[in-house]
């Protein structure tokens, strides 16, 4: 975390739409209480609109968001921000969202899931800090994790739509409610233009050689699976607008989690973690067949018969789950681990997928429940974007994989007032810059075990890339 036990508040420059409604700054020696909010949340009239609805209201470039399948909840403005880094990142984040909650006063109509105080949250990949010169003016600053807490927050859940507004005890502000969101000024979305995409810190004909030493330290007996991903970087002829990747990410690719979290954007198809009411849900995802451009459905299905049979990608599919139900089990007294993978029908990829539930233990719960960010902390990160054994998977990436991750394949969602909340993984995703408007960087990884095929994995990572790509160049 930064200089201050307790993070600083950190208003970001530049956002018309989301002028902090709090001062900021702290030192160690002036540490700051965390400032009352004052929380509403009110029904809203129905949205008129299916799977983009929500980010079709996105006011302003700096949007937050956590959607499918046209629910979840929107957020913009920023009445505060927990920015933290390294191997503390999560606890901090953690310790400076309930400091916040003590002190707020809520008044919430609707108590469901994603009402009341919400914080989005974006979390670096690695306890180890980031390279700096990847990110040339960016690295030196950006925090290893961001938890922000918006001035507005929208959500939709089947039927119940609803506002939330989170300001500063005494700050004027207009209460919730279907008028207020009609007040809203809104910035148009505009294309980022023409597209260049270039290699990111290993060229794509490199990176054939990096899985091939990943295989050979396999064969070796030092691992059984090992994560290994790359980047590509792409400029854009205008400033990219995060709002014209969510619309097009949420409205295409409908099965995953459209998020957008302090410069963090995709379409993610992996849960970590969702936690809600006592139950706990974990969507894990490994083993991946590429779905071709017009691909027939008949050949959609013989490819997904060819992927639920294949030994290597169930072998590589096994280690991700054990590696979850590991991370969950001393917060459940009770679990339900599938015997055998569904497959995970996407326009660009199939995966093998289980959805690993448990209930969380009675005994935890009572003594302080661990909110779905202290679980999120404890399954990241998982076999699924690392590798098995955990920590020799970890250095190896460290060691070969010659790119700072980010916060590509880390937690990315939001956590609630009573901890409550969804965390996916931040895959199929692209970082923006903050120094140039022009510029990010997409991800894509592949697990490695030991009957990978490098030219295979490199054909995966590119199908991996596609949906970001696809958003950026419509
Ligand atoms: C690492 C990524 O995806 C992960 C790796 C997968 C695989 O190797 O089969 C499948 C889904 C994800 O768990 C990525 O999309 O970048």
């Amino acid at each position: 975390m930064s200089a201050t036990p307790l993070p600083a508040p950190r208003p970001t420059p530049g956002d018309p739409a989301g002028t902090p409604d709090v001062p900021t700054g702290s030192t160690r020696a002036n540490r700051p209480e965390p400032l009352p909010l004052v929380v509403r949340t009110t029904r809203i009239d129905d949205l008129a609109g299916g799977l983009t609805a929500l980010v079709d209201l996105l006011p302003g470039a700096h949007p937050l968001s956590w959607v499918r399948r046209g629910d979840g909840i929107v957020g913009w403005g920023e009445t505060l921000r927990f920015d933290t880094f390294g191997p503390g990142r999560f606890a901090d984040a953690e310790d400076a969202w309930q400091a916040t909650l003590r002190r707020a006063v809520v008044r919430d109509d609707v108590r469901l899931p994603g009402t009341g105080p919400v914080a989005f949250g974006t979390f670096a990949f690695d306890d180890a800090g980031q390279l700096d010169d990847q990110y040339g003016d960016d690295g030196a600053s950006r925090p290893d994790g961001s938890l922000v807490v918006p001035r507005v927050v929208v959500g939709r859940r089947g039927d119940v739509t609803w506002m939330t507004t989170i300001c500063a005890a005494g700050s004027l502000d207009s209460a919730p409610g279907t008028d207020a969101l009609r007040r809203e000024t809104v910035t148009p979305v505009a294309s980022p233009g023409r597209v260049d995409f270039a290699d990111g810190a290993v060229a794509a004909a490199d990176w054939p050689a990096v899985v091939r030493e990943g295989v050979a330290r396999i064969h070796a007996g030092e691992l059984e699976k090992v994560v290994l991903a790359r980047d590509v970087v792409a400029r854009t002829e205008h400033p990219v607008d995060p709002r014209w990747l969510l619309r097009r990410l949420a409205d295409r690719y409908q099965a995953c989690w459209t998020f957008s979290v302090a410069g963090m954007v995709g379409a993610t198809p992996e849960l970590l973690v969702r936690s809600e009411k006592g139950l706990v849900t974990s969507r894990v995802l490994a083993g991946t067949i590429r779905r071709e451009q017009g691909m027939s459905d008949d050949d959609a299905l013989l490819h997904a018969a060819q992927l639920a049979r294949s030994s290597k990608d169930l072998e590589e599919h096994e280690y991700a789950v054990r590696s979850v139900a590991r991370a969950l089990e001393p917060f459940c007294s009770s679990m339900n681990v599938p015997d055998a993978p569904f497959v995970l029908h996407l326009p660009n990829v199939m995966h093998l997928a289980s959805d690993v539930t448990g209930v969380l233990d009675r005994a935890t719960r009572t003594a302080g429940a661990p909110s779905s960010l202290t679980l999120a902390a404890a399954l990241h990160p998982s076999a699924a974007v690392c590798g098995t054994p955990t920590v020799v998977a970890r250095d190896l990436i460290r060691e070969i994989e010659g790119m700072d991750r980010s916060r590509y394949a880390g937690p990315v969602g939001w956590v609630g007032a009573d901890g409550d909340g969804e965390w996916g993984i931040a895959l199929r995703s692209a970082e923006l810059s903050d120094a140039d408007p022009h510029h990010l960087r997409l991800f894509a990884g592949c697990g490695i075990v030991a009957a990978s095929d490098p030219h295979s994995e490199l054909a995966e990572s590119e199908a991996k890339l596609e949906p970001v790509r696809w958003a950026l160049e419509g």
